[in-house]
């Protein structure tokens, strides 16, 4: 057999993560056996599941072992569920399939400390290859359920390992750990310890749905570790584990570290969640969730294939992780179980996205989590402020997916806002605070917020005291455009339309100032015109402006008008536009606008005018941070005129 064996090298991305984990970036070692008990756990849902199907594959007595070898110093963990085949083990475990690893390894890389390193690597999961952190070396031993050949998988994490067929095996998996000395300053448990291995089982994985057994070896072969006082004896292997749903207990006999493990077990991830929301629905349809809101966002909640977080039951079977006929996209982030007690085992992804009453389900789980958060925003402030932090952008596409929940998600809307220089606000505290006779609310959208309060079109809001949202989120561009109001109060962009604050209540809309007006319109006239024909390849207009009180110019949209942001997103997908041209404000107190009033008075021939309108338009645009349609030309046209000016 030997002459079968191979040796392989792993993948570039899989070394660089064993290097982290074996140089140790999780100061809790322990969790390598909830690792490995979770995908002994899958492994036997999985088999399960094809069995229903296949009738042939049905395992008897599904259970994990755990094994402990003293005088080898090895543990093993043992299933005997779906197994993997070959190139199952070379793809699985050889691999890493997960998207956006190589970005994630590159950003620990830079890390400045463990404990940042620990955290992005937190966010990831290392499964399997938790078992390095323990192990100087990991043997494999595999049969896939439905074929007679067995693979043999070995490594000591470094840059290799070997794999060769085996006969003999017995279906499902081994994985063998032959285990590092303990080291208590390093974390490194007492992993041969019966008292160990139970007291890990319990906190991690006692509600695994299979009986995890602990093979206890004969009294004489322990040595001096106190194995010894629980009076352990060869015979009938223990069940660690208690196997209980946490989910089917009631709520007041769970105790907040249970709910915390339980959470860690299913997501992998070493916080405690945030938030926590038990139900049970009876009547009809009964179910029970038990769903988590989590503290902080994993690494990949923006990448194309994250996936939802809430796992399917039926009657305490797993059926299926990723149930998007339960949660909405945008509330990817949440995790949890949901066991529906009156589905058929073999439901399909398919017959839920068309089932009613699962439709009603995923009805009430979003208003529960929505509901949720609104509590969590009253009652613990600050919690809900780090939530909206990590996963405000992706509730934020929810106003956009999810029109029966708009009212709730705009409750939940924190945004910056002109108000403070520190403190977001809520739309309700915005409109509680809007001027007598304001009832539209203002927003600017940009990329930042520097950018977005030194944005000329903030100038006369500013002057007037009144409050702009500060909307930096690449989302924000899209859902403010699609979303009318809050709580009857419109939704207006101040970079779009006409915008006439003197009309506003407290202003000074007097008739002498009406007449002034329309005074300075009738002067002004002929230069917009000559204007909006010598700037008529990038504007669409030129008109005086009621929002600007410091700057000459500034540009803006039409009340329908795509953003120049939402603009450049529809472009950067792929999307083809024709050009958006937008419209040009002067400020007529401006000097530079008076000057070139008064020069265009003087003759419209005057060949330094177009220069100055090219400037005029050049500059409105670097102002709200857009791009030069040709750089070299303004900056030529720029020095040309500041040479004249000395
Ligand atoms: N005991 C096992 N039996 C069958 N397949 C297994 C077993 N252990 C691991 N695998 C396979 O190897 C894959 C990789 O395992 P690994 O623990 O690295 O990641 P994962 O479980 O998919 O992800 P995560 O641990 O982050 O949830 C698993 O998805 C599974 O397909």
């Amino acid at each position: 057999m030997a002459s079968s064996t191979q040796t392989l090298e792993f993948q570039a991305e899989t070394r660089q993560l064993l290097q982290l984990v074996i140089h140790s970036i999780y100061s809790n070692k322990d969790i390598f056996l909830r690792e490995l008990i979770s995908n002994a756990s899958d492994a036997l849902d999985k088999l399960r599941l094809e069995s229903l199907t296949d009738s042939t594959l049905e395992a008897s007595d599904p259970h994990i072992v755990l094994e402990v070898d003293k005088g080898a110093r090895t543990l093993t963990v043992r299933d005997n569920g779906i197994g993997m085949t070959r190139d199952d083990v070379v793809d699985l475990i050889g691999t890493i399939a997960k998207s956006g690893t190589a970005g994630l390894l590159a950003k620990i890389k830079e890390a400045k400390d463990a404990e940042a390193a620990q955290h992005l690597i937190g966010q990831f999961g290392v499964g399997f290859y938790s078992a390095f952190m323990v192990a100087d070396k990991v043997t494999l031993h595999t049969r896939r359920a439905g074929t007679e050949e067995g693979t043999v998988w070995e490594s000591d994490g470094e840059g290799t390992y070997t794999i060769a067929p085996a006969d003999g095996l017995p279906v499902g998996t081994s994985v063998t750990l032959h285990l590092k000395a303990e080291d208590s300053e390093d974390g490194l448990g007492d992993y041969l310890a019966a008292w160990k291995i139970r007291q890990i089982v319990k906190q991690y994985s006692d509600f695994i749905r299979w009986p995890i057994r602990m093979a206890t070896e004969p009294v004489s072969t322990t040595t001096d570790d106190s194995a010894d006082a629980d009076g352990e004896a060869a015979g009938e292997p223990e069940t660690l584990n208690s196997m209980k749903a946490l989910w089917a207990r009631p709520r007041s006999e769970v105790t907040e570290a249970e709910y915390s493990e339980f959470y860690q077990q299913i997501s992998h991830d070493w916080q405690a969640p945030a938030e926590t929301v038990h139900m049970r629905a009876e009547g009809t349809f009964e179910y029970e969730a038990l769903l988590f809101i989590p503290a902080h966002a994993p690494f990949d909640l923006f990448s194309r294939d994250t996936k939802r977080g809430v796992q399917l039951y039926v009657k305490r079977v797993f059926i299926m992780d990723d149930c998007e006929a339960l949660m909405p996209n945008y509330l990817r982030f949440v995790k949890g179980v949901v066991d529906a007690h009156d589905l058929s085992l073999n439901v399909s992804r398919e017959i839920l996205q068309h089932d009613r009453q699962i439709t009603a389900v995923r009805r009430r789980l979003v208003k529960k989590v929505l509901g949720a958060l609104k509590d969590m925003r009253t009652k613990n402030g600050e919690t809900y402020a780090t939530v909206w932090e990590q996963f405000g952008r992706v509730l934020k596409e929810g106003l956009i997916e999810d029109r029966d929940s708009t009212d709730a998600l705009l409750e939940l809307v924190s945004s910056a806002s002109t108000n403070d220089a520190e403190k977001p606000t809520t739309l309700r505290e915005y409109v509680e605070r809007m001027k007598d006779g304001q009832d539209t609310i203002y927003y600017l959208t940009g990329e930042n917020r520097a950018m977005v309060e030194n944005s000329p079109h903030m100038e006369a809001f500013t002057a007037r005291g009144y409050e702009v949202l500060i909307l930096t989120d690449p989302v924000d561009e899209v859902w403010t455009d699609q979303i009318p109001a809050f709580d009857g109060h419109r939704f207006q962009s101040i970079a779009k339309g006409q915008v006439d604050l003197d009309n506003d209540a407290d202003a000074e809309g007097t008739d002498e100032a009406k007449a002034e007006k329309a005074q300075r319109e009738q002067d002004f006239a002929p230069l917009l015109t000559w204007l909006q024909t010598t700037l008529a390849e990038h504007v669409k207009q030129v008109r005086l402006s009621t929002r600007l009180t410091t700057s000459a110019a500034c540009l803006v949209g039409d009340a329908h008008d795509l953003t120049p942001t939402l603009e450049k997103m529809y472009r950067a997908m792929g999307q083809e536009l024709p050009p958006v041209k937008r419209i040009l404000e002067l400020n007529p107190t401006h000097p530079l606008v008076t000057a070139l009033h008064q020069t265009h008075q003087a003759g419209a021939d005057n060949p330094a005018l177009a220069d100055i309108a090219e400037l005029v338009h050049g500059s409105a645009l670097l102002a709200e941070g857009g791009d030069l349609p040709d750089p070299a030309r303004f900056t030529r046209l720029l020095t040309d005129r500041l040479t004249h000016a000395l």
